[in-house]
């Protein structure tokens, strides 16, 4: 039997949008895969020697940097913040649209003005996307690394802002916070390990299965 190909999606939010690519690549997990319930991480496809992980958004390129996954759908804003040079990123799956944004109290907004920053603390789960976009203005930014509820920082002191991804920008209205600077805006792309793309024959069908699988999505 030859090893499985396996595929990492992310699980919560781009799931659901995952799903009908998935299957148009001719994808179709078992059932478990969908279930939110299942306490199951590995799961078969009907797509021969090809079977999904479902990990958190942020390991989906770990696991692919490091070949234990072959592809993986995963946020340019992750694929920013860890750079591995272990992956290629040949398709936008457009989907996840969302942008990683500098946020402040509206009352320091008032104020401010993004372009008289010399140095900025921020609560992010980004600090790496974060410190290098503001190093390429010559802001030094200080990162508090937080892994979620950053909106929580600036009125309770952690830091004046945040850096964090806004889609509605409802988030950041209930918690008077508004958007004062976009650093870059973000879908979720299909990855592949750089030596699976060589060695393993499977790898850019499938890549080519997702290609044609978006721009037909795309057209409709
Ligand atoms: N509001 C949003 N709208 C659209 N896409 C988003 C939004 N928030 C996040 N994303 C995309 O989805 C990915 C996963 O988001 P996020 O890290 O918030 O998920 P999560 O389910 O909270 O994950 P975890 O529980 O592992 O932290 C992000 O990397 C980003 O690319
Ligand atoms: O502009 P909006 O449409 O309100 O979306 C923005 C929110 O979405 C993401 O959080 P998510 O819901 O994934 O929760 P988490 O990051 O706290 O897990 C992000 O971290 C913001 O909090």
């Amino acid at each position: 039997m030859t090893t499985p190909l396996i595929i990492a999606v992310p699980k919560g939010r781009i799931l659901s949008e995952v799903q009908p690519l998935l299957a148009a690549a001719g994808v179709r997990p078992e059932p478990a895969f969908f279930d939110e319930n299942s306490r199951a991480l590995r799961f078969a496809t009907d797509a021969d020697g090809i079977e999904l992980i479902r990990v958190r958004a942020f390991d989906v390129a770990t696991f692919v940097a490091h070949g234990a996954a072959q592809l993986g759908v995963v946020g340019s804003d992750v694929l920013a913040e860890f750079d591995y040079p272990e992956l290629y990123a040949p398709v936008d799956l457009h989907i996840g649209h969302c942008r990683l944004s500098v946020a402040e109290p509206a009352a320091l907004a008032a104020t401010d003005d993004p372009r008289g920053w010399s140095h900025v603390r921020v609560a992010t789960k980004y600090p790496h996307l974060t410190a290098r976009h503001f190093a390429a203005r010559g802001v030094q930014a200080e990162c508090v690394k937080l892994n979620g509820a950053m909106e929580l920082a600036p009125t309770l002191g952690l830091a004046p802002r945040i850096v964090d991804l806004v889609s509605s920008g409802r988030t950041l209205k209930e918690n008077g916070l508004v958007e004062v600077e976009v650093i870059v805006d973000v879908t979720s792309r299909l990855v592949v390990n750089r030596a699976a793309m060589k060695t393993r024959a499977a790898v850019v069908p499938l890549v080519e299965a997702f290609r044609r699988a978006v721009a037909e999505r795309q057209a409709a």
